[in-house]
């Protein structure tokens, strides 16, 4: 059997460093504040909102959740982004994805402030991401990174196989490990064997969101698998890995209880960046002003 990589232990690490960093920041008078709009109709959406709310609950942020009707025009979300954007006591903006099919997400999250996009969406955040430059990066991209840091598996010199190159997860993923100095493949829909990708791997990292892609057959003894897949199924969610597979590996993470846990901290782990990044820029601002 291989090793199981629960990452309860690592969240509630971060959990408690960011309720210290939360703590410092209510006594210099900063109460930091997340804004979240889910757009009605995507029952998941719902939930993984609330899952935040308990967190942020824990964390002592202020957190104001925001359901629009299915049918709100592109319009009115982006009068509503904003308005959000010029409102100094909102430090992080989260537009819950997938939108209904009228709404373009590419469009919507690129009008919410660098600043405060703190799902790392908006190109100049992309464009950080690419570059190694400063500024808000994808949570999951960097879970999937501290996951490794954290049960000590270096990424330097490691045969990577990534399945996935989506806008969230993948894309932004093949920047890290490429920063990381793993040596990447990266398969998708026109991978014709991706067993033999597999095959070669230290490392398999799946982005997919398709329950059950990768079966036992397709692994092997030394391989480490990062699963960040989420699919929402009868049974709750599940992986792109087969449970199964766990025993036939050197060690995987599982699905729930992986890289799902570390994902939402490091939304939150962002969000105190980003109150970091509004406060400089405000007290530059001024400093600019008094030396005219
Ligand atoms: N664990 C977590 O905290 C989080 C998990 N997720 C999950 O991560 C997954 C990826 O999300 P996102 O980046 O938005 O991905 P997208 O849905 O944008 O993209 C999926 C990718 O998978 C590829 N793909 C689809 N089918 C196959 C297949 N049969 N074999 C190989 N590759 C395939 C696609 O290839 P092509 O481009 O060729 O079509 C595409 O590159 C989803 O399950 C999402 O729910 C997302 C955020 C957080
Ligand atoms: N722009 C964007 N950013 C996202 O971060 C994003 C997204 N779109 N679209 C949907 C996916 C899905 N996602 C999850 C986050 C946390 C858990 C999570 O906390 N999972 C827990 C279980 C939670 C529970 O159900 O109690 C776990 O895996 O153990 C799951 C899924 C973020 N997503």
């Amino acid at each position: 059997m291989g090793k199981l990589l629960e990452t309860a232990a690592l969240a509630s690490e971060i959990l408690d460093h960011l309720s210290i960093e939360v703590k410092q920041l209510k006594e210099k008078g900063i109460e930091p504040t997340i804004s979240v709009i889910v757009v009605q109709g995507d029952p998941a959406s719902e939930c993984y909102a609330k899952v935040k709310q308990r967190i942020a609950r824990r964390l002592g942020i202020r957190y104001l959740l925001t359901f629009v009707h299915s049918q709100v025009t592109e319009t009115e979300l982006l009068e509503r982004i904003k308005w959000l954007n010029r409102c100094p006591t909102i430090h992080g903006i989260i537009l819950e994805l997938p939108l209904p099919k009228h709404l373009d997400a590419a469009r919507l999250a690129a009008a919410i402030s660098p600043e405060k996009d703190i799902d790392g969406l908006t190109p100049s955040n992309k464009l950080a991401c690419f570059t190694g430059n400063k500024g808000l990066y994808p949570a999951t991209p960097l879970a999937c990174i501290r996951i490794m840091n954290y049960f000590g598996y270096t990424l330097e010199g490691k045969n990577v196989t990534l399945i996935g190159h989506g806008e969230t997860v993948g894309k932004p993923l093949v920047q890290l490990l490429l920063r990381e100095n793993a040596t990447l493949t990266v398969c998708h829909k026109y991978t014709k064997d991706l067993r033999m990708h597999i095959e070669k791997a230290d490392v398999l990292i799946t982005a997919v969101g398709k329950v059950g892609l990768i079966s036992a057959d397709m692994v092997h003894r030394n391989l480490i698998i990062i699963d960040a897949g989420i699919s929402e199924t009868k049974n709750g969610i599940m992986g792109d890995v087969q449970p199964e597979v766990a025993e036939f590996v050197k060690a995987m993470t599982p699905v729930p209880g992986g890289v799902g846990k570390v994902t939402t901290m490091l939304l939150f782990e962002n969000l105190i960046k980003a109150v970091h990044l509004q406060t400089s820029k405000r007290k530059r601002e001024v400093d600019q002003r008094e030396s005219l």
